[in-house]
């Protein structure tokens, strides 16, 4: 988020390369063949192009995944030396079949590095002038080597792969980009927010970054990130996972829960390198082809933004490391990213589908997962997706809970899932920062009566008494009502976008993509974007309609107030919304804020109707505070030991609260119900 601005830019000039911005569609015919040829995935994007195909990389297509795509004789001539020296433990990164082939002029330079990636680096950029990876080409990167960028793991040695200042801006941002995305977040604020451990031997927190002993490339690159405090749930999710324990951890959105899963995983696998059977395996193998690639650490997402997202995190914290991260999702070209996954990889991000599928296909084996993460892990786990993760992790070749370590993390925890994850866990500690499921204070939430019939204008107050500022995100619950929404907003003039499943991968990246940029600062979404996206400056969530599950709700307005920043959340609350009610006020006062009246009103006439947390989700052990949140401790379960740290609730936030401040909504009117008795 911190080299936003950066991207930002990146992304624009590629872009204008692929005929994508409005200037560039003004020129129809250029527009046009630039369109077809030359799409880019977004995690691809602003990355070096592939190596062009020099003799080494023809003869990996000839042997891989069936996708024979180029003809025999590229395939150099192979000497029966070339094939004996395969042993060498030397490994360059992930490129070990450039590796592989050592043609003339290969030599070691004083690490006994190979510099034959060096030597063909003039071939590459006479190469890469007249060939293209999908149309692109970026001469900054061609002029520097791939291996020399990467680390590599050699000797039981991590060597740092050297630095690029072209990557690091662009991974990275400038330094006063860095500075600027910082400016206003109160890390002190998360020192009143309780958390507690809950779990057998539980390790103490870290206090600092500098205090944890982390690698000290992982160290730079948080520094480079712009980090300098951890947030609360790093400061625990670092030592627990350091101590390779399994974790539940539930923290609030926009905490810092992907450097919670990144950092300790990280840091083990710079410190340890990859597992030596794993490199066996492949040595031996490389010479006839390079097979399945075998990441040592998987983190399963629900959504395909969300993935492509910690995927660029990921990219940063890996910066000149061994470890080469790598994505597959769905909806994108699945053949660009079997190139990718061919490249190297050891972090893979991946949506379950797209993931089966490549296992399938042979392209993937998880035998060497050391580290699964489960983020949105509530979501994973629910009815959608549970036959997938079943199968990836308990129905192919990945090592059994004992053996692996596993880590899940969400901002909610119902009791149901919590009693399902642990199917997929060994002794783990249930970490919490804050309430489970409870929203952050610096979200002021608003909670308006509109009826049906006057959502449309009263949506319009509030976007034309909107500040220029920020950037508003507007949830509904179907397609085709993002849909309508967006084009009714289109038509009053107010530059919208919308983002929804039925929309193509590229439409929802290039939907995405104007919003951050502010091109279009209001953008109408489904849940499609209701977990995990980080959108510097959105300052407004409205919920044109509720959910009908409260724990969607803490999803959809964590889209703002993230980092210690400040937010507002507006929703419209109708009688088709009396099943949340209990929920919502429950969460409202756990967060401090104002309960309208008549909401206190239709909570006492909706007694027995639904749920508190809303589709058939009892709260369960959670109601009685605090304490019980881990549901082993709601069992009575003695074999756990409780750790509880900073307990206190909180303050009320310096955020001024008003209620009701666009002079809209209000309270609803009275009006005899179905039964007579009232207006619910
Ligand atoms: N230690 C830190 N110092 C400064 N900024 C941080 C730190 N950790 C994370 N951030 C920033 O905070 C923002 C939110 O982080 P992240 O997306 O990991 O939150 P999250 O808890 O996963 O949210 P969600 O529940 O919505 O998925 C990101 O922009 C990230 O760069």
């Amino acid at each position: 988020m911190k080299n936003q601005n950066a991207q930002t830019k990146d992304l624009n000039q590629q872009m204008a390369g692929l005929g994508l911005n409005p200037k560039h569609e003004s020129n129809a015919n250029q527009t046009q063949t630039a369109q077809k040829s030359t799409y880019i995935p977004p995690h691809l994007r602003g990355q070096p192009p592939a190596a062009p195909v020099t003799h080494e990389i023809a003869m990996e297509r000839t042997t891989s995944w069936g996708g024979n795509t180029q003809p025999r004789e590229f395939k150099p001539k192979q000497q029966p030396d070339d094939l004996e020296n395969r042993s060498s433990q030397l490994r360059p990164g992930n490129y070990q079949n450039q590796r592989d082939y050592r043609g003339p002029g290969y030599r070691q330079n004083d690490r006994g590095y190979s510099q034959q990636g060096r030597d063909n680096r003039d071939n590459r950029e006479n190469f890469s002038r007249t060939t293209t990876w999908g149309g692109r080409r970026d001469d900054k990167f061609t002029k520097t080597t791939r291996n020399a960028m990467y680390g590599m793991w050699a000797n039981g040695k991590h060597i740092y792969g050297e630095k690029n200042p072209h990557l690091e801006a662009t991974l990275f941002g400038t330094p006063e980009e860095i500075e600027s995305a910082n400016t206003g977040i109160n890390f002190q604020k998360y020192d009143d927010i309780p958390v507690e451990a809950t779990g057998s031997d539980v390790p103490e927190p870290i206090v600092s970054f500098t205090e944890a002993g982390l690698d000290s490339l992982l160290a730079q690159n948080i520094t480079l990130s712009g980090y300098s405090i951890p947030t609360p749930v790093q400061k625990w999710s670092i030592t627990i996972g350091g101590a390779s324990r399994d974790m539940m951890a539930c923290a609030q959105t926009g905490s810092g829960k992907t450097g919670g899963f990144l950092f300790p995983i990280l840091d083990l696998a710079f410190k340890q390198g990859p597992p030596k059977v794993r490199e066996d395996e492949k040595q031996s193998r490389s010479s006839y082809g390079h097979g399945k690639a075998m990441p040592i650490a998987l983190i399963l997402s629900p959504t395909r933004e969300l993935t492509s997202q910690i995927y660029e995190e990921s990219r940063k914290f890996c910066y000149r490391s061994w470890v080469r991260p790598c994505v597959v999702y769905g909806g994108a070209d699945i053949g660009s990213q079997i190139s990718q996954v061919h490249r190297g990889c050891d972090l893979l991000v991946a949506t379950p589908g797209r993931l089966v599928d490549m296992i399938e296909r042979g392209i993937i084996s998880l035998k060497y997962v050391n580290f699964l993460v489960l983020d949105e892990a509530d979501r994973m786990l629910d009815m959608g997706f549970e036959p997938q993760i079943r199968k990836i992790v308990e129905g192919e070749d990945m090592p059994d809970s004992t053996t692996r370590q596993t880590l899940m993390f969400s901002a909610t925890f119902p009791k149901d899932i919590q009693i399902l994850a642990r199917d997929f866990l060994k002794d783990y500690i249930f970490l919490s920062v804050g309430r489970v499921g409870s929203t952050s204070e610096n979200i002021t939430q608003k909670i308006e009566y509109v009826e049906e019939e006057d959502k449309h204008s009263v949506l319009l107050d509030i976007l034309k008494s909107e500040s220029a500022e920020g950037l508003t995100l507007i949830f509904v619950e179907t397609k085709r009502m993002a849909d309508i929404l967006a084009s009714f907003l289109y038509e009053q003039r107010f530059k919208s976008t919308s983002i929804h499943g039925d929309r193509t991968q590229r439409e929802r990246e290039r939907a995405l993509e104007s919003f951050r940029t502010a091109r279009t600062p209001i953008m109408v979404a489904t849940a499609v974007a209701a977990r995990g996206l980080d959108i510097p400056n959105v300052t407004h969530v409205i919920n044109y309609d509720l959910p009908s599950d409260i724990d969607d709700y803490v999803h959809r307005i964590g889209r703002t107030g993230r980092a210690g920043n400040v937010g507002i959340a507006t929703s419209f609350f109708n009688r088709a919304n009396r099943n949340i009610v209990r929920g919502l006020v429950d969460l409202l006062k756990e967060a401090n804020q104002e309960v309208p009246g008549w909401l206190n009103i239709v909570v006492r006439e909706t007694q027995g109707f639904g749920t508190s947390r809303g589709r058939g989700r009892g709260r369960g052990g959670y109601g009685g505070g605090h304490g019980s949140r881990d549901f082993r401790d709601s069992r009575g379960n003695s074999g756990s030991s409780n750790r509880n740290t900073s307990r206190s609730q909180g303050g009320g936030g310096s955020f001024n609260r008003s209620n009701n401040s666009h002079g809209y909504g209000g309270a609803p009117p009275i009006y005899e119900a179905d039964n007579g008795s009232s207006w619910f």
